[in-house]
């Protein structure tokens, strides 16, 4: 195969990875039918998906989880149906104050993708099996869809926006990662009023063109405790919000939900 032809093969299977996780198993299927670079990427979202708990049928049983994107020994979390909630993350094992728990739908950045991306302007700033992160304009958008379908019930998204506020105290910087489609076991994690036990922190890393957003426990949580933390403050009476099912004493009634 010539050089040309070879890049031209790998700019596509690229391509490929962006758009094929937006169809649906049945059409993904059609699609992996008609040529051999279809079926491999294909094949890889197909068993990316099965490893994403929340597509599993029958959520009586806790769905153990090893955490292995932190140094030393990982701690464990396991996936619990939680009923009217959705699911949630549990604790399990016990886990000391401030201690990693795990990053918030982690990502490697292939700043090729990146910066090729962001030159075309497009909505989507980079698209990884671990989570998306995008522009505030396409947040602002997919909240406005989240929220509908959620009142709606039976769905629950996963966008967070993470404000990181400069020296100067006059602006900041917004990151916004979407894991409602992919993500790893940090979109598991229940909102709770009263700030949970986990506290988000965002971590900068040399050389890295994005933040990383991780969770540590904020105290002690013993084993089988609900791993959770407050997704921000509820707007109390706005259209579209959609009930709090914390069952913590300050409860405010009302999920807190972002379209700024
Ligand atoms: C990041 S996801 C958390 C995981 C989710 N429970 C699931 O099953 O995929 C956020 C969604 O979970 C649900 N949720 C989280 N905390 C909740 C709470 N305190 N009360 C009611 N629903 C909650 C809402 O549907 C929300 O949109």
């Amino acid at each position: 195969m010539y050089h040309g032809q070879r890049r031209r093969r790998r700019l596509l299977v690229e391509a490929f990875h962006l758009f094929l996780p937006y169809l649906t198993a049945s059409e993904l299927a059609a699609v992996a039918a008609t040529c051999l670079a279809l079926r491999a990427v294909s094949r890889s979202i197909d068993a990316a998906r099965w490893l994403d708990a929340s597509r599993a049928k029958g959520p009586s049983h806790p769905i153990p989880f090893l955490n292995r994107s932190s140094p030393g020994p990982p701690p464990l979390v396991k996936i619990v149906w939680c009923g009217r909630k959705g699911w949630g993350l549990f604790a399990d094992q016990r886990n000391e104050d401030g201690q990693f728990v795990c990053e918030y739908a982690g990502w490697d950045l292939d700043r090729r993708v990146f910066l090729r991306l962001w030159i075309l302007g497009s909505t989507l700033v980079w698209n990884g099996v671990t989570g998306e992160v995008i522009t505030t304009c396409e947040a602002r958008r997919r909240q406005a869809k989240y929220d509908e379908l959620s009142s709606k019930g039976g769905f629950a998204s996963a966008l967070l926006v993470i404000r990181e506020h400069l020296p100067s105290g006059t602006a900041c910087l917004r990151m916004n990662i979407d894991a409602t489609k992919a993500g790893n076991v940090a979109r598991f994690i229940n909102h709770s009023c009263d700030g949970g036990n986990l506290s988000a922190e965002i971590i900068r890393e040399a050389g890295d063109l994005l933040p990383r957003v991780c969770f540590f426990a904020s105290r002690g949580i013993d084993k089988d405790e609900e791993l959770t933390f407050s997704y921000g403050e509820a707007r109390v009476g706005s259209k579209g919000v959609l009930p709090c099912l914390c069952g913590s004493p300050c409860c405010l009634g009302a999920l807190p939900s972002e379209n700024t």
